[in-house]
């Protein structure tokens, strides 16, 4: 049942993922729920997890995580989120992270990685395997703020202060000025900070990309004040991990006004 509603919208939704987003986004905030597959204990828990995140109106999935995906591990996860009529978009760390099961691939730079394999390098590998899978992707600049967490270790980050306004503003402007569509400051996962909402509030003045937000975002009222300041887009990983109740008043809080 639920297998030929996806197959009907997939046909539908195909190379449209980039439109679905900016269209939905010019009317609300958009939440994304991070699945990453290392982190999933078993399939009842996503089959569950992904159920509740779908009906409180989670916009899409994200699919990825810096340590320990191997692409079985990541298509079994994606062989279960396909059943759902919303994208599944792969947020990769590294070229392990590319699936055919999915419907759209973040297509990112680290813009402030001082190693420019994940600058330009990953980019150039991955480019004509994503193209050979047909893969819409999101051009996206990934800019990592303050903690940083794993993917600012892996990714040999230069962080950018969580007060450091300006150079966030700068690098989102690089960012549209070469094209990209679509800006995501990141703190890292499990931050104990989230991105301040002065940073999100210049950014947004200053750019017209859509702007994604994560790292550290654990309540309803952190994801309103973020939303307000300017996030478009705000993404959750560990709280959907750590307590699925949580996050569905989240997702909740920013999407149904
Ligand atoms: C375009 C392609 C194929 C690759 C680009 C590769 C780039 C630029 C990667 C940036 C650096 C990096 C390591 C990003 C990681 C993004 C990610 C999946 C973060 C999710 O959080 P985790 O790092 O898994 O956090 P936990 O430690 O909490 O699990
Ligand atoms: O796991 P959390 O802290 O929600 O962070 C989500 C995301 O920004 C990580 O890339
Ligand atoms: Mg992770």
């Amino acid at each position: 049942m639920l297998m030929k509603k996806k197959s009907m919208i997939a046909m539908k939704m195909k190379g449209k993922i980039n439109s679905y987003i900016q269209q939905l986004s010019e009317k609300k905030t958009l939440h994304f729920s991070l699945i990453d597959p290392d982190k999933v204990p078993d399939y009842n828990f996503l089959v569950s997890t992904s159920k509740k995140l779908y009906d409180a109106g989670t916009s899409a999935f994200m699919v990825g995580g810096t340590l320990g995906v191997s692409k079985d591990k990541l298509d079994s996860i994606l062989d279960i989120l396909q059943d759902y009529s919303i994208p599944v978009i792969l947020f990769p760390s590294n070229i392990n992270i590319i699936s055919e099961k999915a419907d759209a691939i973040m297509f990112m730079s680290l813009l402030n990685s001082d190693d420019l394999y994940y600058v330009i390098g990953a980019q150039v590998v991955a480019a004509p395997i994503i193209k050979r899978l047909g893969l819409e992707i999101l051009p996206t600049a990934y800019i990592i703020v303050g903690f940083g967490g794993t993917a600012g270790h892996v990714g040999r980050a230069r962080v950018i202060p969580f007060d450091n306004s300006d150079l966030a503003v700068a690098y989102s402007l690089a960012a549209e000025y070469l094209g990209m569509k679509y800006v995501y400051l990141e703190a890292g996962s499990g931050s104990p900070e989230t991105v301040r909402p002065e940073m999100i509030a210049a950014v947004k003045k200053s750019t017209s990309t859509l702007l994604m937000v994560g790292g550290g975002i654990k309540s309803a009222d952190k994801a309103k004040l973020l939303a307000s300041a300017g996030a478009n887009i705000i993404v959750t990983g560990n709280l959907i991990e750590n307590d699925i109740e949580r996050a569905v008043k989240l997702i909740k809080a920013i999407t149904n006004n």
